[in-house]
């Protein structure tokens, strides 16, 4: 210090920044770190550096644990509204695969030369300096560069807040999505729940799967059963796990097919989207009929075929076809994974080429409440575990049809503190009172009321067969 003091006093410009650039030089001879910086913003002034910020979150953690002096800022649209990071000209270590860096904050401040209308127009130009010794340079600038941007990145999409669109004709509007649901409360049987989070995990994880196969990185879900099983609760569960945002479709309010492709085209990646009861949506069987085989007979030239089917459209809205091109991703080349959920009450109504695999990949039936659904109900509602009326429940479930809504609603308790007792009670009177409707209606149906004269003597005759004490059926 003292000789460059003198150097920078006595000698001329020219010699100084000689000494100066070969002096660097020598230093790096005999220094074995290799820095790395970050600026925070890049080109433009205005444009904020993405692997800057994925730093920052990818480093947050870390700081929290190691810095001595941290800066906290207000974030919107996350879930943690204050965000911590290091503090300028604070350093931190990280550890990767028994390597250690090193990442310092600082910042250069550069004096402006313009005349603003602002006060202060100085310029703080903030960077991080990774600092790595120089054998580890292949492994830190590929795999742990990797490493940090991708998981920075993975926070941040698991910090911000999401969002649940719903369509209002042709414009996507938002709110925020905060349904409770998870599959941790999602009343199923397990085994079937475990095969779906694990479809889901390795959906998401297959990017590079579905690239080499030459696929769009999508996936097709249709959510079958009666009303009240969970297929919404499910789409919520869906989208918490994965830290989707969902697009609710009203496929009613969809003008024509152009208006549905730009709907799609609009959708972000990594969302869900969601076509609740398809089956009421439109008449899929007859336009898929109409389309086929009046409207666009095979060997039609494509501009006739074009507007036979534009045609066609005009009186159906969206058509068949064009909801097939959805499920079959060509609207999704603009890249990032989506998922599809279709949920119906009445799966046997809908068009095979619609639900076959490959458009929609897994189906999967929501049904009554089983003994392990139930489980999972009274766990989450009474805290239990275990109880001396399980037994009874048990049986009772095996043999009625009861939907989780409505065993949900017994099990909600209507007291504080619950009376969990007063609860299973209530359960299992509602259960009995479903099991004798269903045998009574299974009677009815068996034994239909004929509309004759003779009537009177047919119920007669059906009481005797049934052991019933003579009221009418
Ligand atoms: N499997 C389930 N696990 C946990 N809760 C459930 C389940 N099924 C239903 N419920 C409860 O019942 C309510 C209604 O369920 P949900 O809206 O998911 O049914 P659905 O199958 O979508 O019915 P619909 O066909 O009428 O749309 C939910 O708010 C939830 O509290
Ligand atoms: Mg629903």
């Amino acid at each position: 210090m003292f000789v460059w003091a003198i150097i920078q006093q006595y000698f001329p410009h020219n010699i100084r920044n000689f000494l100066d650039k070969h002096s660097q030089k020598l230093l790096t001879l005999f220094y074995p770190y290799i820095q790395i910086t970050f600026n925070e913003f890049t080109g433009e002034r205005f444009k904020r550096s993405e692997a800057y910020s994925a730093i920052e979150t990818y480093l947050a953690t870390t700081s929290a644990v190691q810095a001595r002096r941290l800066k906290a800022d207000v974030v919107k649209n996350t879930t943690q509204p204050l965000a911590l990071s290091m503090d300028d000209h604070e350093e931190v270590s990280d550890d990767f695969n028994g390597v250690k860096v090193y990442w310092a904050s600082g910042k250069n401040v550069h004096k402006s030369q313009s005349v603003s209308l602002y006060p202060n127009t100085d310029q703080e130009k903030r960077y991080y300096r990774l600092t790595f010794h120089k054998r580890h340079r292949s492994l830190v600038i590929g795999d742990y560069l990797n490493h940090v941007l991708k998981e920075g990145k993975e926070i941040k999409i698991k910090n911000r807040l999401r969002k649940l669109y719903t369509n209002n004709g042709s414009q996507w509007s938002h709110v925020v999505f905060e349904h409770p649901a998870s599959f941790r409360t999602l009343a199923m049987d397990p085994v079937k729940k475990q095969e779906i989070i694990d479809d889901l995990t390795t959906f998401t994880k297959s990017e590079e799967f579905y690239n080499r196969i030459g696929r769009a990185w999508k996936r097709g879900y249709l959510l079958y059963g009666p009303p009240g099983t969970g297929k919404s609760t499910m789409i919520a569960a869906m989208a918490n796990f994965l830290n989707y945002d969902i697009y609710d479709l009203e496929l009613t309010a969809v003008k024509d097919n152009t208006e549905l492709r730009r709907l799609l085209i609009e959708t972000s990646s990594k969302s869900i989207i969601v076509i609740e009861d398809i089956d009421c949506s439109m008449d899929l069987t007859s336009h898929r009929k109409k389309d086929k085989k009046e409207e666009i007979p095979p060997l039609l030239p494509p501009a006739a075929a074009t507007a036979a089917e534009s045609e066609a459209s005009k009186t159906s809205k969206v058509t068949l076809s064009g909801l097939l091109n959805f499920v079959d991703g060509l609207w999704s080349a603009c890249g990032g994974d989506r998922i599809i959920v279709f949920t119906t009450n009445h799966v046997e109504k809908l068009d095979p080429a619609l639900i076959r695999r490959g458009r929609m990949d897994k189906h999967i039936e929501l049904s009554y409440c089983g003994f392990e659904a139930f489980r999972v109900l009274v766990r989450n509602y009474l805290y239990l575990e275990d109880h001396d009326l399980f037994g009874s429940i048990y049986r009772l479930l095996a043999e009625t049809r009861m939907t989780p809504a409505d065993v949900a609603e017994n099990l909600m308790p209507k007291t504080s503190p619950a009376d969990v007792e007063g609860c299973l009670r209530g359960l299992i009177g509602a259960l009995e009172k479903l099991k004798e409707e269903e045998s009574r209606k299974t009677v009815e149906k068996d034994f239909p009321a004929p509309a004759t004269e003779k009537s009177d003597e047919m119920k007669e005759e059906k009481v005797i067969e049934n052991g019933s004490n003579g009221k009418v059926l």
